[in-house]
């Protein structure tokens, strides 16, 4: 089995548990509270920005030159494409001033960017890799299970759940699993626990915004 359809695997517990999250639920009915949405929006606009020079960062470290010019688009998908959306959100919801990062994502932001720094490649490739994949999925789940016509959060859905989101996923699963692939056991393990790390993480950030955490 590859790293991946292994490691998905050990993250179903915490998948599920997003899955079943009121953030989650309300967004595909269309009945998440605005204020709810704005603060995510706001501290997605702050994650997107330290994601992408994660991602950049990960592009000038990997060694195949094929795969440095993949993460650059990655970077530049994350802050280019994505803050489009945010932008646009901004717009629709009066959103003037993103405030500052708040706990959730203040902890996700910065363990992805030392991890991009200082772990070896495969574990910086693998602890950036729930953010792709978690959003796919929740993309799917959520067209797939969609009630609304009118839904206030239609973009967000389409920009996840769409065809062009999921072609940079793939592309993020094979480099990984080629990663994987070359290293020890041991380096395999820490790809693993990055990965979970990640993953809680991602639950951690929609908990924070359906809860408003700050400070
Ligand atoms: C917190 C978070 N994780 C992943 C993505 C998708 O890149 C996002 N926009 N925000």
């Amino acid at each position: 089995m590859n790293w991946s359809t292994n490691v998905w695997k050990q993250i179903q517990p915490i998948y599920n548990r997003i899955l079943n999250m009121p953030f989650i639920a309300e967004l595909t009915d269309g009945t998440l509270p605005k204020e709810k949405f704005k603060f995510y929006m706001a501290q997605d606009s702050h994650y997107l920005e330290h994601f992408g020079r994660s991602l950049s960062l990960i592009a000038s470290r990997i060694e195949n030159i094929n795969d440095t010019l993949t993460f650059i688009r990655f970077a530049e998908g994350a802050i280019v494409v994505e803050n489009a959306l945010h932008e646009s959100y901004f717009k629709d919801f009066n959103l003037t001033d993103k405030g500052s990062m708040q706990p959730s994502c203040h902890h996700y932001a910065h363990t992805l960017k030392s991890t991009a720094t200082l772990a070896n490649i495969e574990v910086a490739v693998a602890a950036v890799l729930p953010c792709f994949w978690i959003y796919r999925e929740v993309g799917h789940y959520i067209t797939t299970n969609l009630k609304s016509v009118n839904n206030p959060y239609q973009k967000w859905i389409d920009t996840y759940g769409g065809e062009e989101f999921n072609t940079l996923v793939e592309q993020a699963i094979k480099i990984t699993d080629r990663l994987a692939l070359n290293c020890t056991k041991a380096q395999q393990n820490l790809m693993t626990d990055a990965f979970i790390t990640s993953s809680h993480l991602e639950y951690q950030f929609w908990d924070g915004a359906y809860n408003l955490r700050t400070w």
